[in-house]
């Protein structure tokens, strides 16, 4: 299978008042087309970096991004994102913020098409009557739902996804990880996440990495074998509480709190 998303060799480093800060130290990631990959690391390792890297809205010191086999020198319309904080614009409807990005990047859709899209992809997140409503009306659940619509409405290559459902409550990032599923069955992406939460890491991505402190290399890959269809009940399987360990370890060695099975 062809890799759409290629990260060789990056290193990068900030240049801060004290000095280079270096964030990303010999990044090592492939990302088949259709493939998913969880990025998990200790705070402040540099995974947003990683993100910003793979849209072209920075280049590295060192190394190559490659996405399906052109290198990155710049923002890219085929990249869509989506964040902790889903800034959506108060004065327009929900419908309106998820067209946004089409006013921004030409599309070949038109505007009924574009509407009509909108639309589906509401009522695929379960947002169907919602879409006259203003952002402050939505949960925040609803709003990070709205917006993974607007990540998806010029249908990316690739969807970035850091940290969306880092600010949501338990029962309400579970139902999103399972939109998630339904979405990603509907409207297939190649998908980056980064999170910490170790749990939709395996819930979602078939393949978790987990970077190293700051500067982060890639310090393990962990491959995770997936269900035509998941349910959250596959969480509690032994099989899910092996993998779970073997991050949860392989964050500590990261963490340097140990240094037992580092490699
Ligand atoms: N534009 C910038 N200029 C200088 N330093 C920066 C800049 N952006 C990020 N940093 C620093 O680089 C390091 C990595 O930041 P980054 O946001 O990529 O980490 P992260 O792993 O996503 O963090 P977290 O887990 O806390 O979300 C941090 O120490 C941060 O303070």
């Amino acid at each position: 299978m062809e890799n759409l998303i290629e990260i060789k060799g990056v290193r990068h480093a900030y240049r801060t008042d004290s000095g280079p800060l270096p964030v990303l130290d010999g990044l090592e990631i492939a990302v088949p087309e259709g493939g998913f990959v969880a990025v998990v690391g200790p705070s402040g390792c540099g995974k947003s970096t990683l993100t910003r890297l793979v849209a072209g809205l920075m280049k590295p010191d060192h190394g190559e991004v490659w996405l399906h086999g052109e290198r990155v020198k710049g923002p890219r319309s085929t990249v869509g994102m989506a964040f902790q904080n889903p800034v959506l614009l108060e004065w327009r409807s929900i419908l309106k913020n998820v067209l946004l990005p089409l006013e921004i990047v030409p599309s070949k859709l038109s505007k009924k098409e574009a509407e009509d899209r909108a639309r589906m992809l509401l009522s695929l997140v379960g947002l169907e009557g919602f879409e006259d409503k203003r952002p402050s009306e939505l949960s925040g659940g609803m709003r990070q739902r709205a917006s993974l619509c607007r990540a998806l409405i010029h249908q990316p290559e690739v969807l970035i996804l850091d940290e969306p459902f880092g600010a949501l409550d338990a029962f309400t990032r579970e139902d999103l990880w399972q939109t998630m599923h339904k979405v990603k069955e509907r409207e297939p992406f190649t998908g980056v996440l980064i999170t910490h939460d170790l749990r939709e890491s395996i819930f979602l991505a078939d393949q978790v990495v987990v970077l190293s402190g700051r500067p982060a290399k890639t310090q393990y890959v962990l491959d995770i074998p997936r269900n035509a269809a998941p349910t959250l009940d596959d969480l509690y399987t032994t099989e899910a509480a092996e993998q779970l360990n073997i991050l949860r370890h392989q964050i500590q060695v990261a963490q340097g709190r140990t240094t037992e099975g580092a490699t």
